[in-house]
């Protein structure tokens, strides 16, 4: 990752690096001729040869100190940019990587999805990060010259096994704090379980969104205490490992330190009395070899960031590596560039079956479907039927594991995927909620259109909501969240509506085909009447494909199809599929009871009321 700070930047950086591990040893070299011309100053006086060296000595080592000063906030900046950079890289690849894909299989397989988490980990809990990593491994630099040019002096003076001694005991302790690291990082896999449990709890304890529950379920009590308990425990196994491998690490290594480092401390200290070294090689000898010792220690700048920065990247390339291998990635593109008008006889599920990747269940198997042009077919069916699955094979987020879907005919392979997504208006049923303007959520499903306030407004009309956005602090420019300046928030309902309007500026931007996946079930009663009393209007000449659980809405498309084990059961208008008194109309009686015995809590009179009405026909 370290080219992606860039050439120049990464060579700058790594000169600074250099540059300041070398200034401390110029320090130490000079301020060791300070020692050892005092005597000489002293004898001869001021103004003397000697006192004009000695001031040398002392300039020399001022300028080293002064240089030094300047430079650590200088190797800090640099330092900054560089992680800025080297993260600003990785968030572009993970994202790339988690967008690559134009079908949805990678961001729906539990393995791809852990390595994406374990990857954006460390960046959204701010720890550590690569870019950390790399500003990290080039402090190395600094404290390794040091290390080296404190060595070298020591032999210079002294003997060459000083230098040897000095840096093979430093060393040892480097590789026991290093490698402590090392080690615990490989108990990270074994903690993740229980480390996730307890931010998830502390997560929970945070959330303003679930802040309520919390209160009223009289949770925060046990939130607190899972929270200690799962920390506690993840917490286990390394006191357990620091408790082993510490206690052997600094004994052992200790003990080695001591004994090396002591005979070559002893070895200088008696070749200076035996009157072979002078002041200067004495106090240089001594001076680098303390130094060089101090510096077997624990390098917070380097080593952690090192150790902890770069988990994320094995998690990034298993995630590009998971992306790319996953079934279903890449929906490729036909040859037809242009789906547009599309359908104008129909859209024909022949013999579709579909598993999910990695799991060997067809939620649809051999479905035989048309939808109509120009008509509104409504789908119904228990939870898990498969309803969502076939809007996701329909919009080509998956391809069927076996048969075809075809547009007036022709194989919708033959189009290119955007091509065809393009003629398709859809309110998902887990529908995003951008926080974006609320033109910005009318539009985004139509990107490419110029944005035209009269359609969005003409859209925003239809599902009324023109009111409600006008008395928003900015109107059509408020973001939808409060957290900005003049934001604000919708409600459940609200939301839904604006959904509404997004598949409705699809349709205006020419699409032709119409999904609503459960598109009312977060509106009031009132609001959902509404939506279905210009039903007809909002989808005349369009292919729509209606998904509800409510029958009362349901029951005004031109068709409904139900769904069960992954196959057409049922296929009829209302009625007929009342008077065959199957499977529609045995749940639909199910829910007019309900209604009429008052259970359903989304019952008003006025929906009783049909509802009672079209009970007792
Ligand atoms: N990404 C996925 N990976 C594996 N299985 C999935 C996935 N999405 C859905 N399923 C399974 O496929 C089946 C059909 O799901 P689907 O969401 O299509 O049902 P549905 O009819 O829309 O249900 P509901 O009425 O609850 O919305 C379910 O058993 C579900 O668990």
């Amino acid at each position: 990752m370290l080219p992606a700070a860039g050439w120049p930047l990464l060579c700058l950086l790594t000169v600074v690096d250099l540059v300041a591990g070398v200034l401390p040893v110029l320090f130490v070299l000079f301020s060791s001729w300070v020692i050892g011309r005092v005597p000489g100053a002293v004898e001869h006086g001021t103004g003397s040869p000697q006192w004009h060296s000695l001031i040398q000595a002392f300039l020399l080592a001022s300028g080293a100190f002064l240089v030094q000063q300047v430079l650590v906030p200088l190797q800090s900046a640099l330092g900054e940019v560089m992680k800025h950079r080297v993260d600003g890289r990785f968030h572009r690849r993970l994202i790339s990587a988690s967008l690559q894909s134009t079908g949805i299989g990678p961001m729906e397989d539990p393995a791809t999805l852990d390595r994406l988490e374990e990857a954006t980990e460390q960046l959204s809990s701010g720890w550590q990060s690569p870019g950390d990593a790399a500003a990290g491994m080039l402090r190395y630099v600094t404290r390794y010259s040091s290390l080296l040019g404190y060595t070298v002096l020591a032999g210079v003076v002294s003997s060459w096994w000083v230098t040897a001694a000095l840096l093979g005991s430093t060393m040892l302790f480097r590789y026991g704090h290093r490698g402590g690291l090392r080690y615990w990082s490989r108990l990270w896999p074994v903690i993740g379980p229980h480390r996730r449990r307890s931010d998830y709890f502390r997560g929970l304890g945070l959330s303003a969104a679930t802040a309520k529950e919390l209160r009223v379920f009289g949770l925060t009590d046990w939130i607190t205490k899972e929270f200690r308990a799962s920390a506690v425990e993840s917490l286990r196994p390394v006191f357990r490992a620091r408790r082993r491998h510490n206690t052997y690490n600094f004994l052992v290594f200790a003990a080695i330190g001591l004994v090396v480092d002591s005979l070559a401390v002893a070895y200088l200290i008696r070749s200076a009395t035996q009157g072979h070294m002078t002041l200067t090689q004495l106090a240089l000898g001594l001076q680098t070899s303390i130094a060089a010792i101090l510096l077997g220690t624990f390098y917070h700048e380097a080593d952690f960031p090192t150790q902890a920065g770069m988990n994320a990247i094995p998690a990034l390339h298993d995630f590009e590596q998971k992306v790319s291998q996953t079934k279903d990635a890449d929906i490729p593109d036909g040859e037809l560039a242009t789906a547009a008008g599309l359908p104008n006889r129909d859209v024909a599920f022949e013999k579709v079956s579909f598993s999910y990747p990695g799991s060997g269940r067809p939620v649809l198997d051999g479905l035989d479907l048309t939808l109509n042009a120009g008509e509104c077919t409504a789908i119904v069916g228990l939870n898990g039927a498969g309803k969502t699955t076939l809007v996701k094979l329909l919009t080509r987020l998956y391809e069927p594991t076996s048969g075809t879907v075809r547009i007036d005919g022709t194989d919708v392979r033959r189009y290119a995927v955007d091509a065809w997504r393009r003629q398709i208006g859809v309110i998902f049923q887990d529908f995003t909620r951008y926080e974006l303007s609320v033109t910005d959520n009318i539009t985004v499903g139509t990107i490419e259109r110029p944005v035209e306030a009269t359609a969005v407004r003409a859209a925003a009309d239809k599902v009324g909501m023109v009111d409600t956005i006008e008395a928003l602090p900015r109107g059509f420019d408020t973001v939808l969240n409060r957290q900005y300046e003049d934001g604000a928030d919708l409600s459940g309902g609200q939301w839904q509506r604006i959904a509404i309007a997004r598949a409705l500026y699809a349709v205006d931007s020419g699409a032709k085909v119409l999904v609503l996946d459960e598109p009312t079930a977060a509106l009031d009663v009132r609001a959902e009447a509404e939506f279905f009393d210009s039903f007809v209007e909002l989808t005349r000449g369009l292919t729509t494909l209606l998904i509800s659980h409510r029958f009362s809405s349901v029951r005004r498309a031109d068709r409904i199809v139900v769904l069960e084990h992954g196959r057409v059961i049922e296929d009829g208008t209302h009625e007929s599929l009342l008077a065959r008194g199957g499977r529609y109309a045995e749940l639909f009686h199910l829910q007019a009871e309900r209604f009429a015995a008052g259970l359903d809590a989304e019952g008003n009179e006025e929906n009783d009321e049909t509802e009672k009405k079209e009970t007792v026909q």
